[in-house]
């Protein structure tokens, strides 16, 4: 089952960090640019390659210490066939070093329609679980749902997110006076029923921004079951206090993801004088280590099982 898996995978890495590979060119070191254009050509292609080749060094740096990534499929889609090629290559990648993959696509649409989204992705042995969006109602993610169930796959549902503007929607009080994303959970939280395993926890989880930490803490009781991924920590401001509200008391109920501040670690003041650009994927493991220490000492100050 999906999140038994995810929740042995943590154990054994004694990690709940998932990597987010949302590379950029731009942010690419040259030496790997120079690579990947002198192989493919100074365009599409090379483009594509070099966020590959960035993905695999930040891969095989990290891939014993976390037990997944999350890839997100606009960083890819940006370049058309050859970007979904580097996405398709970093999520086998990835799977062929033991790491779970969550394809973030945030999904939505139509049940005939989320059944091809599901198709393609929960249907796809290369990932273990994909993010949607249920904000188009209950129906539109059952496909998902039911892809999930028979597959063995997950999914994490759009619930309160980390951005400023989830105030404008997820923040409007209902006529029963609960909040927008409060309803949104107990859909998700009656669905979750449907997948539960052996550590209390579902294959149908939930996405809750670190950037909005009392929310989380009335979400974490209001969905016993559901597992949170956890976006918002380091880049969007979301701080080791800020999730610790997700866990329970045994550590468990939550992957926290970053993207920016572990993949280009080598950049931030903390790290830049100690790694050079040719050592960006040991400074992400670095990145990466640091996170994991900082978030098993905030679960054990409260008396909490670390990861
Ligand atoms: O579903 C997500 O992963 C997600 C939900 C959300 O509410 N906020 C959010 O930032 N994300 C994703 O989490 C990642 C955040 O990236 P960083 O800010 O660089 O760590 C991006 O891939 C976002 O698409």
């Amino acid at each position: 089952m999906f999140i038994d898996n995810l929740i042995e995978s943590i154990k054994a890495k004694k990690s709940p960090v998932v990597v987010g590979l949302d590379p950029r060119i731009e942010k690419t070191p040259q030496f790997i640019k120079d690579v990947a254009f002198k192989r493919k050509g100074e365009n599409i292609e090379g483009i594509s390659e070099a966020l590959y080749l960035f993905n695999k060094g930040i891969i095989d740096a990290v891939y014993d210490v976390v037990p997944a990534v999350k890839i997100q499929v606009a960083f890819y889609e940006v370049y058309g066939i050859e970007g979904f090629k580097a996405f398709f290559k970093t999520a086998e990648y990835a799977k062929n070093l033991g790491l779970m993959v969550i394809a973030d696509v945030k999904r939505g649409d139509i049940q005939e329609v989320a059944k091809m989204y599901s198709k393609a992705y929960l249907q796809n042995q290369l990932f273990d679980a994909i993010t949607v969006n249920p904000y188009m109602g209950e129906d539109t993610i059952m496909p998902y749902v039911e892809d999930a169930i028979k597959y063995d796959k997950g999914i994490f549902a759009l619930v309160k997110t980390s951005n400023k503007g989830s105030k404008d929607i997820q923040d409007i009080k209902t006529a029963t006076g609960e909040y927008v994303y409060q309803r949104v959970a107990k859909i998700i939280n009656k669905i979750s029923k449907s997948a539960v395993g052996k550590y209390g926890y579902s294959s149908i989880g939930a996405v809750v921004g670190a950037t909005y930490p009392e929310e989380a803490k009335v979400l974490r009781k209001e969905m016993p079951n559901c597992f949170f991924l956890v976006p918002g920590y380091g880049a969007q401001g979301g701080t080791v206090e800020d999730i610790m509200d997700c866990f329970d008391e045994n550590g468990l109920g939550a992957i926290i993801n970053s993207s920016r501040s572990v993949i280009y670690a080598y950049q931030s003041p903390y790290w830049k004088d100690v790694y050079s650009e040719y050592e960006y994927a040991q400074a992400a493991r670095a990145e990466v280590i640091l996170m994991t220490g900082m978030i098993n000492n905030g679960l054990v100050k409260r008396k909490y099982i670390a990861c």
